[in-house]
C-alpha cells in the first residue's frame, strides 16, 4: 500500500508499505473532478504538474490528519498507479479493507460550502443552512462512497472550505434519510448482520463512471472478492458476484454442523439455566484479570473437579465478553459434550470454532473458500478433515484484519476423539498471537495438563485453589435453589432450613452435588423431605450410587436399566421416537406418555428437554461405565452395540425405501426437501447414520465371538444387497453423506480384518 505524507517543511512524498507494516493512517473520501485535474500518481513520482487543482484536497486531507496526530494519508487519484493493471486490480479488491483499518476517514465535500453561510447571513438575515447542499450533494449519490461511509469506524465530514459539518453518527439521522442506511450499519455493527437485499438496496440509485464499478465497488460490502475484468459489461460483472455471493453462502453453510450458540443454550437450560451470582465471582478473580489485561497471557485454562461449575462458568465469562468487548473483536466459541457425537471431537470443535468467526465475519471466509472451491462440503468432514481445518483456522487468525479475538473450549475432557490432537492445536496457536485469547476449561486430567503446558503464554485457574470463591458461589447458588424449591413446594420454615442446612453441610463446593439432590426434592413429596435428606449422602458417587440403588429394587427396575444401558452407549442424544424404537423392551410400551414416565424413573440420570432425552451430566455417565456397568450392561458395553446393531438394520430395512419423501423428481436439492407429515423416517434417523458404528464398537471385531462374525456378515450382506441405495438416499436426506462415507471406509477395515482373521469365505463370496 502506498502512503502519503508531508515533512515539517511542506514537502509531499510516497512511500511504499507491505501489508503486516503499514502505520496507521487517514483516508481521503471525495468524488472526482475533471481527469485532467486530478494528481496521479506518476505526478507525484516526477513532480511535474505541481498547479493541478486536485492539490487543493491532497493539502486538505494531509493538514486535517496532521490534526489527528497521524503521519501518513491516503488518496484514491495519486496512491494507486493506475497505468498498472495488476496494481488498479489489487487495488480494487483490496479498497473496502483499506478504508475499514484507516484511523479516519475524511470525506471532502466539493460541492457544500459554510462561507455561503455567512455571505447570505448578511443579505437576508436569514442564517444560511449547509444542510440542503449537504442533502443533495454528488457524493451521496456516487457507487464508491457508499462503502467510503461503511468500511470505516470515523467518518468526518467537511465543506469545501475544510470545515468539519460533523461525523458519521452526529450527522445520522441525516445520513439515514438522503440513503436509507439504517442507524445500525451507520453506528458500526457489522455489515454480516444486515441480509444481501438489504445491503443492495443501499447502493439503489448510486452511479459509477463504469458500469462494471456497480458490482465491483459492492464486494466488500457484501463480503466476497471479484478480480476486475473491465470490458465484461454490468452484466457480466454482476453475474459473477452473485456467483460469488451464492458460492459464499454455501461455503458457510458447509462449515456449519452445529451452531455453538445453540449448543450453550441448550446446554444451559438442560442444566437448569444460569445463575449470574454464581459465576461473577470470576470477574474479579486476579488471574482472569491477568488474562484480560495483560498482553502476555494469551490462554487460560479453568481446571477443576466434576460438577464444580466449569461449563456455567464459561457460559457467564462468554456473555460477559459478549457485553464488554469492542465492536470490532470477534467471539467463538464451543462447548464439548462427550455423550453427543456431533461435539465430542475435535474436526467439530475446530469447525464450530471457525463457524462462528466467519459467520460474524464472512470476508474470512476467503481462507476456507480456495480449498471449499474445490472439495465443497467434503472438505469438513471426510478423512482430511482435520489437516484442512487446522490450516485454514491457522491462515484465519494471522488474517491482518482480525483485531482481538476470543476464543473459548469448554470441556476439552469431553472431546472423545483426537483429544491430543486439539489440544497440540490450541498450545500451539495461543502460543502464535497476542490478538487472540484462549480459554479452555477441563477436568484435573494430568494428559491435559502435559500437553498444554507447552504453550508459551499461559495461565491456570484452578477451581480447587479458589476454593473460597467457589463454596461462596455454590452458597449462593443453595440458597437459590432452596428458596425455589419452598416456594413451589410450599415447605414450612422448618423443612426449609433443614433442606438449607443439609445442602450447605454436605455439598463440598460441588454445585452439581446440589443440583441433584434438588431435582430429587422436587419429586419428594414435602411430608417426606425430613426422611429422605439423610439419604442424600455426601460425594457425587455416593449419591449416584444411591440413586442407582433406588433404581434397582423398584418394580420398574428391569426396564429402566434397559433405557439406561442403550442410552450410555448411544454416540448422540436421540429423540423418545428413536428410543423407542431402539429398546426392545419398550416396543410394547404403546403411549408417549408411559416412555416418559420410564425416563422420569430414570430421572437421577436422564432428563427430558424437548422430546430429546439427555444424560443429566457426563458425570452420571461416566458412573454408570465405571461402577455401575455390571448393573447396566449385564453381559458387557459391547453386546448392548450389538443389539442396538441388529435393531438398527431391521428398523432400516422396514422403513427405507425408495424416494421416502416423495420428491419425485430425482436430483432435487437436498436442501428443498421437506419431510413429510408425518415424517416416514422419524425413527431411522439415528440407525441410518450410526449403525456401522454400533457394529464396530461391538463383539464381532474378535475372532473368539466367530457365531456374532457370520450373523453380522449375513446381515449386513442381505442389508446393503436390498436397501443399498435407499440408505444412501438416507443418508442425503439427513444431511449426513459425508458421515456416511467415513463409515464406508470403517466398514471396509472391519471386513478386512474378518478377512484377516479368516473369517472371511469365498466360497460365500461377497465383497464390499
Ligand atoms: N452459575 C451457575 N448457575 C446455575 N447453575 C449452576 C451454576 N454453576 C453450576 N451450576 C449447576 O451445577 C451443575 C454442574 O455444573 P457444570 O456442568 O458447569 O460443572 P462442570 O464443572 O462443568 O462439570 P464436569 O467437569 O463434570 O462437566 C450444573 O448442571 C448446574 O445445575
Amino acid at each position: 500500500m502506498r502512503l502519503l505524507q508531508y515533512s515539517e517543511s511542506g514537502e509531499l512524498s510516497i512511500h511504499s508499505f507491505d501489508d503486516g507494516a503499514i502505520p496507521p493512517y487517514a483516508i481521503l473520501s471525495h468524488t472526482w473532478g475533471v481527469d485532467a485535474e486530478e494528481v496521479t500518481c506518476a505526478d507525484l513520482l516526477t513532480g511535474n504538474n505541481k498547479a493541478k487543482r486536485g492539490y487543493k484536497k491532497i493539502r486538505f486531507c494531509g493538514q486535517q490528519a496532521r490534526q489527528d496526530g497521524l503521519q501518513y494519508f491516503w488518496v484514491d487519484t495519486c496512491c494507486i498507479d493506475k497505468t498498472d493493471k495488476a496494481e488498479l486490480s489489487h487495488a480494487i479488491r483490496s479498497m473496502f479493507r483499506w478504508y475499514h483499518n484507516a484511523k479516519r476517514c475524511y470525506v471532502y465535500l466539493s460541492d457544500v460550502s459554510t462561507r455561503k453561510r455567512e455571505f447570505d447571513d448578511m443579505l437576508t438575515g436569514i442564517p444560511h443552512r449547509w444542510e440542503p447542499d449537504f442533502s443533495t450533494s454528488r457524493w451521496f449519490t456516487r457507487g464508491w462512497t457508499l462503502q467510503e461511509l461503511l468500511a470505516p469506524s470515523i467518518v468526518e465530514f467537511f465543506s469545501r472550505e475544510g470545515k468539519k459539518l460533523g461525523n458519521k453518527k452526529s450527522l445520522k439521522l441525516l445520513i439515514q434519510k438522503i440513503t436509507g442506511i439504517s442507524h445500525e450499519a451507520l453506528n458500526g455493527i457489522p455489515l454480516s448482520q444486515f441480509s444481501v437485499d438489504e445491503r443492495l438496496r443501499w447502493k439503489e440509485g448510486r452511479i459509477t463512471k463504469h458500469e462494471e464499478d456497480g458490482a465491483y465497488s459492492l464486494q466488500g460490502i457484501l463480503d466476497v472478492e471479484l478480480a476486475p475484468v473491465y470490458g465484461e459489461g454490468a452484466a457480466g460483472a454482476f453475474k459473477r458476484l452473485w456467483g460469488e455471493i451464492g458460492k459464499l453462502e454455501r461455503c458457510i453453510q458447509d462449515i456449519r454442523q452445529a451452531d455453538p450458540r445453540d449448543d450453550k443454550k441448550r446446554i444451559k437450560e438442560t442444566k437448569g439455566g444460569l445463575l449470574a451470582d454464581s459465576y461473577r465471582w470470576v470477574l474479579d478473580n486476579i488471574t482472569f484479570r491477568q488474562w484480560q489485561e495483560d498482553q502476555d497471557s494469551r490462554l487460560l485454562w479453568v481446571k477443576g473437579d466434576p460438577g464444580k461449575g466449569k461449563t456455567m462458568l464459561l457460559c457467564g465469562i462468554v456473555n460477559e465478553l459478549q457485553d464488554s468487548m469492542p465492536q470490532n473483536a470477534l467471539l467463538s466459541y464451543f462447548f464439548c459434550q462427550a455423550t453427543d457425537s456431533r461435539i465430542n471431537n475435535a474436526t467439530a470443535v475446530l469447525r464450530g470454532l471457525l463457524y462462528m468467526l466467519v459467520d460474524q465475519r464472512p470476508s474470512l471466509a476467503v481462507h476456507v473458500r480456495k480449498k471449499h472451491n474445490r472439495a465443497g462440503r467434503s472438505l469438513f468432514d471426510d478423512a482430511n478433515a482435520w489437516v484442512a481445518l487446522t490450516e485454514i483456522f491457522a491462515d484465519v487468525l494471522r488474517d491482518g484484519s482480525l483485531g482481538t479475538t476470543y476464543m473459548i473450549v469448554d470441556a476439552l475432557d469431553e472431546c472423545v476423539t483426537d483429544l491430543p490432537k486439539l489440544l497440540g492445536f490450541v498450545a500451539k496457536q495461543s502460543s502464535a498471537s497476542p490478538r487472540v485469547k484462549w480459554i479452555v476449561s477441563s477436568r484435573n486430567w494430568p494428559a491435559i495438563e502435559e500437553e498444554l503446558e507447552r504453550a508459551e503464554h499461559k495461565t491456570r485457574l484452578s477451581l480447587e485453589l479458589n476454593a473460597e470463591s467457589v463454596a461462596a458461589a455454590v452458597k449462593v447458588f443453595i440458597q437459590q435453589k432452596v428458596d425455589q424449591l419452598a416456594q413451589e413446594k410450599r415447605y414450612k420454615p422448618e423443612i426449609k432450613d433443614a433442606v438449607l442446612q443439609h445442602l450447605t453441610s454436605n455439598a463440598n463446593d460441588t454445585f452439581l452435588w446440589v443440583a441433584l439432590v434438588c431435582q430429587n426434592l422436587q419429586g419428594t413429596p414435602k411430608w417426606n423431605v425430613l426422611g429422605k435428606l439423610a439419604l442424600f449422602p455426601p460425594g457425587l458417587d455416593s449419591l449416584y450410587q444411591r440413586m442407582m440403588h433406588h433404581i434397582s429394587v423398584s418394580d420398574s427396575a428391569k426396564i429402566c436399566l434397559r433405557v439406561l444401558a442403550v442410552t450410555a452407549v448411544l454416540y448422540r442424544p436421540v429423540t423418545i421416537a428413536e428410543l423407542v424404537a431402539l429398546v426392545k423392551q419398550l416396543e410394547d410400551v404403546d403411549d408417549l406418555e408411559s416412555v416418559q414416565e420410564i425416563i422420569g424413573l430414570c430421572g437421577s440420570f436422564l432428563t427430558l428437554r424437548e422430546n430429546t432425552v439427555y444424560f443429566v451430566h457426563q458425570s452420571a455417565k461416566d458412573f454408570l461405565f465405571a461402577q455401575a456397568s455390571d448393573k447396566i450392561f449385564l453381559d458387557s458395553a459391547e453386546q448392548v452395540h450389538w443389539e442396538i446393531f441388529l435393531k438398527s438394520l431391521a428398523i432400516l430395512t422396514r422403513t427405507l425405501h425408495r424416494d421416502m419423501y416423495g420428491l419425485k423428481a430425482l436430483g432435487s436439492p437436498v436442501k428443498n426437501a421437506e419431510p413429510p407429515n408425518p415424517d416416514p423416517l422419524v425413527e431411522s434417523r439415528y440407525p441410518c447414520v450410526y449403525w456401522i458404528d454400533h457394529l464396530c464398537d461391538s463383539k464381532t471385531k474378535s475372532l473368539a465371538d466367530r457365531g456374532s462374525n457370520l450373523q453380522a456378515r449375513g446381515v449386513v450382506f442381505e442389508f446393503l444387497k436390498k436397501k443399498y441405495l435407499y440408505w444412501l438416499e438416507g443418508l442425503s436426506l439427513y444431511k449426513s453423506v459425508g458421515k456416511g462415507v467415513v463409515s464406508m471406509a470403517k466398514l471396509l477395515s472391519l471386513v478386512q480384518v474378518w478377512h484377516t482373521e479368516s473369517v472371511y469365505s469365498y466360497s460365500e463370496g461377497w465383497t464390499i
